[in-house]
């Protein structure tokens, strides 16, 4: 069974190797939608793979080290792209949750990417 637990940041951030005169090379917001997916069987007793207030606890300390920041000033995000900012919330949150299946990053209503792990 596939669980998820979806959160938001509101981060600025700028793509420093984007040609120049591209629009993300400036300083811009957005509202990040991140969905965090784990995979485990689900525990009969229980009824659940995982409580979700469990999701949230081990997400919390990436949300405080991202949310209302400048990704670019954040440690190994000095290029955040989408891909980029997955990859280091997965290296991030797998040793807290080894069940950990997927993150998708939502930068716009139109645009993300899913990682999966490499
Ligand atoms: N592969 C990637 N491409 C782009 C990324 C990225 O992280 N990975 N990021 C950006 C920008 O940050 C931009 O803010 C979002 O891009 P875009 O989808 O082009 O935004 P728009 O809202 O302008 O999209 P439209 O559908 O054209 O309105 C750029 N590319
Ligand atoms: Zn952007």
């Amino acid at each position: 069974m596939e669980l998820f637990k979806i959160f938001t940041l509101e981060s600025a951030h700028f793509l420093p190797r984007v040609p120049e005169g591209h629009k993300c090379r400036r300083m811009h917001g957005h509202s990040f939608r991140v969905e965090v997916h784990v995979s485990a069987p689900v525990d009969e007793d229980a009824g659940w793979v995982m409580d979700f207030a469990d999701l949230k606890r081990a997400f919390q300390p990436i949300h405080d080290q991202l949310d209302h920041r400048l990704l670019n000033e954040v440690d190994g995000l000095e290029n955040p792209t989408s891909e980029n900012l997955a990859r280091w919330i997965w290296q991030r949150l797998k040793p807290e949750l080894p069940a950990l299946s997927a993150i998708l990053i939502q930068e716009t209503c139109t645009s993300g990417c899913v990682y999966r792990g490499d």
